[in-house]
């Protein structure tokens, strides 16, 4: 469980994040939602240790982040899975050695076994045979599948994703919504997700938390996000009149 207290952060003066406390736990995928500017990426960079905060704490399965040794951080830093924005795969090696990556870096393990590995998490991603491929020779879909499967491959405790869709075509978009979704519950990893994407805010939401201006202005599932008459997270998250009509339609028909 990622637990969170009264974090803040700023940069020369201007606070960004102002006391943010909410927490995540194994097994549920979580999303950060909240306009442009909002703070969901200085979010995420502080959970990841990129940012450290200027106030408030951080603990991760009870530990502090800021109060970690040397050594303590390596450690962490092995339980930590990240699927960036666009992928950010090594263009000039192939699927095998992009996922490969993590293990020769972090674990003293023979070429057999990691390779053992890595076609394991290949095929949990569904894509097998493609090991010797380079990038450039993947659609977008399977480029986010290498990414998945890389940042799987140390068998994270806590997963990070950022925009995890952007790119792709909504029907694409489930399918790697849904396939993290299956490998958090599987693997009882704790999974939080950066998104602008409202498709995955219905289908995988099992909690939502909503920054608005540095706060956490709403936090619920997607379900509840449905009922809510917050003002802040109804403007923004039912902004378009598809989404508006999909409410209206879930409210009528359980008569709330
Ligand atoms: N390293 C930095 N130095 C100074 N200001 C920063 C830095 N990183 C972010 N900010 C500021 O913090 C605020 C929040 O930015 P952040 O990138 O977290 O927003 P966001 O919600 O992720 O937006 P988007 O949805 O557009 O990605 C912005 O005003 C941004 O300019």
């Amino acid at each position: 469980m990622i637990d969170v207290k009264n974090l803040h952060k700023g940069f020369g003066g201007v606070q960004v994040l102002k006391g943010i406390t909410t927490n995540f736990h194994p097994g549920k995928t979580s999303l950060i939602i909240g306009q442009s500017g909002s703070g969901k990426t200085v979010f995420l960079k502080s959970l990841i240790g990129l940012h450290t905060p200027e106030e408030g704490t951080i603990s991760f399965d009870g530990r502090v982040s800021t109060n970690f040794t040397n050594e303590e951080r390596r450690q962490w830093r092995q339980e930590i899975g990240m699927v960036f924005q666009g992928s950010a795969l090594f263009d000039s090696q192939t699927v095998e050695e992009n996922v490969m990556f993590p293990l020769k870096m972090f674990k003293k393990q023979s070429q057999k076994e990691m390779l053992e590995r890595v076609n394991f998490v290949l095929d949990r991603v569904n894509l097998t045979n493609s090991n010797k491929k380079f990038p450039a020779e993947l659609s977008g879909g399977m480029q986010k599948r290498v990414a998945i499967a890389r940042a799987i491959v140390m068998n994270p405790k806590y997963l990070f994703c950022d925009e995890p869709n952007s790119g792709l075509d909504p029907q694409t978009a489930i399918v790697i919504d849904k396939l993290i979704q299956e490998i958090t519950d599987e693997y009882q990893i704790t999974t939080v997700i950066n998104t602008h994407d409202m498709n995955s805010v219905m289908e995988i939401g099992e909690k939502i938390v909503f920054l608005k201006d540095g706060r956490k202005a709403w936090e619920g599932s997607s379900n509840e996000i449905f009922k809510t008459d917050n003002e802040a997270v109804v403007s923004f998250v039912y902004s378009s009149n598809l989404f508006k009509k999909v409410r209206e339609a879930y409210l009528n028909e359980k008569n709330l």
